[in-house]
């Protein structure tokens, strides 16, 4: 394997997140507009350009894949895509290898997935839900059908699949379900995972009003429950509890405050082929043109490189700054898939 992928704060970048659709079949009031435009077919990158940069990513130390999107289920022949980058899965290859390759989806297809996506190598995946009532369901997603969303729950459980619910906290909203939610994933088997609201992207509605620190969700849920840190890290922004009554975890990223960005090991390939090296950072290396125009192996590793070397230091989100800030991230969350 060649030399691993380093930042000038000495992290090794080990984890691709890639978005292989900006389309989907939902509009969460925190992620989307209403009235989303979708990107043209042409500037999306093929199932071929897509693993030709994962193979680069993962000849040089990438060992994690999450697939996301948009809903990354909605994209034809995803099957066949998860089943291609099954292959670097441990002990398949040489040159490079993947220890996970796993997806984030909001579960509405994933009853026609589930059994391929678990042949493919897939050991566990993570599924947004943000509420248990179908009324609510609605308003949030905008669209999505409740039923359809525990179906696919149901069907990954059924393919073996271990299950994470992420549920993002709003205020107002979702903030009488939490206790719900904790027990409902202790009986399914899932951990459950709350999420703070992130200020990206302009979606209509006003996020400020709805942000909740997940700190206090926390005190008020260790009233009723018996929650024991947990020293599992994924690398991930998640930071874990046991719940003891359910035998589950309960993770809960506070994107807002900078406690993960010190150990990122993380970038991010959009759609089309854009590198972000950072959620909370507008800059990214385009890959696209230079694989259409039939860059070598090692031009493309030469930018990949170039762009780590400059991921920044952190995030610098504001809760409430307005859209038209400059400082604000225009870019929507399903651009780079969170
Ligand atoms: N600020 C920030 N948020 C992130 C990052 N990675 C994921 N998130 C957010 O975490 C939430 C859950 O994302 P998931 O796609 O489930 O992935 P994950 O929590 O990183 O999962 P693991 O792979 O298990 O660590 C989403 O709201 C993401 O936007 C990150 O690097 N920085
Ligand atoms: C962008 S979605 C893409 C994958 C898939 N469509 C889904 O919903 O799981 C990935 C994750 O980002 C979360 N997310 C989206 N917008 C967010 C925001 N503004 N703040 C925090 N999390 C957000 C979603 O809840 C979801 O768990
Ligand atoms: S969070 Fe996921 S399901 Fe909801 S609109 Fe964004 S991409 Fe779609
Ligand atoms: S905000 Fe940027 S630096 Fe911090 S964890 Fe996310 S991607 Fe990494």
């Amino acid at each position: 394997m060649a030399m691993p992928f380093l930042d000038s704060f000495g992290r090794a970048v080990t984890y691709l997140r890639v978005s292989v659709t900006d389309r989907c079949d939902m509009r969460c009031v925190y992620c989307m507009s209403e009235t989303m435009s979708f990107l043209p077919k042409a500037d999306i990158l093929t199932f071929e350009e897509l693993d030709r940069l994962c193979a680069a990513f993962i000849r040089n130390g990438v060992t994690r894949i999450r697939i996301t999107g948009g809903e990354p289920l909605v994209r034809r022949d995803i099957d066949l895509f998860f089943q291609a980058l099954g292959r670097w899965l441990h002990g398949r290859d040489d040159s490079g290898h993947l220890d996970e390759l796993t997806l984030t989806t909001n579960g509405s297809l994933l009853a026609d997935h589930a059994d391929a996506l678990a042949r493919a190598g897939v050991r566990r995946v993570n599924i947004s839900l943000d509420s248990l009532d179908p009324e609510r369901f609605r308003r949030i997603t905008r669209r999505g059908v409740l039923d359809q969303t525990l179906n696919g729950i149901r069907a990954a459980r059924a393919a073996g699949l271990a299950v994470r619910i992420n549920t993002v906290a709003m205020a107002g909203v979702n903030d009488d379900e939490f206790d719900t939610l904790l027990a409902w994933c202790g009986e399914i088997g899932a951990d459950l995972c709350l999420i703070e609201t992130m200020p990206m992207g302009e979606t209509g509605e006003d996020r400020t009003d709805r942000y909740l620190p997940l700190s206090a969700i926390r005190a008020d849920l260790a009233r009723r429950w018996t929650l024991e840190p947990l020293p599992l890290r994924t690398g991930g922004p998640a930071r874990y509890l046991h719940v003891r009554e359910t035998g589950r975890k309960l993770g809960l990223i506070t994107p807002m405050t900078h406690n993960f960005c010190e150990s990122c090991n993380r970038v991010r390939l959009s759609c089309t082929g854009q590198l972000y090296t950072c959620l909370g950072h507008e800059g990214a290396t385009d890959l696209r043109r230079p694989v259409r125009d039939g860059a070598t192996d090692d031009t493309l590793l030469h930018l990949v490189r170039q762009a780590i070397l400059r991921k920044p230091k952190g995030h610098d989100f504001v809760i409430g700054r307005q859209a038209d800030d400059p400082a604000a991230i225009r870019r929507h969350m399903s651009v780079t898939g969170g």
